[in-house]
C-alpha cells in the first residue's frame, strides 16, 4: 500500500525542505522506500544553473540519492517558477498559470504510481495558506489531497503562535495532523526544545525538534511512517 504525507509550513522558509530532506535520509537509512516531491516551486533557478542544487528540488533529489537530471527534476517538480513569490504571482510573471485540478491530478497519479510500501512525501509551498493559484491556497491543495500533514514550525520569537494558528486551521478543515517538527531558527531567543514544549502543550499532536544542522530524530521518522499508514485519526 502506498502511503503519502504532505509537509506544510507555519510559514515560508521555515524548514519544510530541511525537514523533508532529513526525514527522507533517515527513512532511507532504515531501508524504507521514500519518494520526496516538490510539485510546485517558486524562486527556482534554471536546471543548469550552479545554484540549482541548493533549490528545494535539488535538495530533495539529493536526499533521495538522485542525480539532478532534467527527467528527475521534472518528476519531482513539474511546476517551477523563477520569481521568489507566491506561485500564482510567480506564474503570472511568466505569462503562465496553473489549475488546482491539474496539481491534484498530478499528485494523485504520483502517489498511485509509487512502488508498494513507498512513503510519498509531498512538500507544499510557502506557508499553509500561501496562494498557489488565483483562487486556491496551499490549504485547499492539502485538504483536497486527503492525506495527513506534517507541520513544520520554526523556533523564532512568534513561532509558537504561528504554529498553533496553523494547527487550528488544519483542525478546522478536518486535515489529520501527524506531527509537528520544530526546525531551529537562527538567532532564536530560546532553545527549540522550549518552543516545542510550548507547542506540544497546546497542539494535541506530537512535536519533534531538529537543532541547526541536526539529522531527523527517529521519533519523527516513526510518527511519519505510522501516520502515512493511516494511524492518524481525522480531526473531529
Ligand atoms: N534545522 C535546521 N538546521 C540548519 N538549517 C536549517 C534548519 N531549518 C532550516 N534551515 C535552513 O533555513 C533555510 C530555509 O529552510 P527551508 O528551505 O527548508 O525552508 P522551506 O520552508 O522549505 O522554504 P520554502 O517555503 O521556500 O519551501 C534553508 O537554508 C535551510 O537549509
Ligand atoms: C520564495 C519562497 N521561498 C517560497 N517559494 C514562496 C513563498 C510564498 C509566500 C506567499 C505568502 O504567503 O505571503
Ligand atoms: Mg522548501
Amino acid at each position: 500500500m502506498t502511503r503519502a504525507l504532505f509537509i506544510a509550513g507555519a510559514g515560508t522558509e521555515i524548514g519544510k525542505t530541511y525537514v523533508t530532506a532529513a526525514l527522507t535520509r533517515r527513512l532511507r537509512a532504515r531501508g524504507e522506500a521514500v519518494r520526496a516531491l516538490k510539485p510546485l516551486a517558486s524562486g527556482v533557478p534554471p536546471v543548469g544553473d550552479p545554484t540549482f542544487a541548493a533549490s528545494d528540488t535539488g535538495r530533495l533529489l539529493a536526499a533521495q540519492g538522485l542525480a539532478l537530471t532534467p527527467e528527475a527534476v521534472e518528476a519531482c517538480s513539474p511546476w517551477r517558477f523563477a520569481a521568489p513569490l507566491a506561485p500564482d504571482l510567480a506564474a503570472a510573471r511568466e505569462g503562465r498559470s496553473l489549475d488546482l485540478a491539474d496539481l491534484l491530478a498530478w499528485c494523485r497519479a504520483a502517489v498511485a504510481a509509487a512502488e508498494p510500501e513507498t512513503l510519498v512525501l509531498i512538500e507544499g509551498v510557502g506557508g499553509l495558506m500561501s496562494p498557489i493559484t488565483r483562487e486556491a491556497t496551499g490549504l485547499d491543495w492539502l485538504a483536497a489531497l486527503g492525506v495527513p500533514a506534517l507541520l513544520v514550525s520554526g523556533s523564532y520569537l512568534g513561532a509558537i503562535s504561528h504554529a498553533l494558528t496553523a494547527v487550528e486551521t488544519l483542525r478546522a478543515h478536518g486535515v489529520p495532523l501527524a506531527a509537528i517538527a520544530v526546525s531551529e531558527s537562527p538567532d532564536a531567543p530560546t532553545p527549540p526544545e522550549t518552543v516545542a514544549a510550548a507547542i506540544a502543550r497546546r497542539a494535541g499532536a506530537p512535536v519533534a525538534c531538529l537543532r541547526r544542522g541536526a539529522d531527523c530524530p527517529g521519533t519523527l521518522a516513526r510518527l511519519v511512517r505510522d501516520a502515512a499508514a493511516g494511524a492518524v485519526p481525522r480531526a473531529p
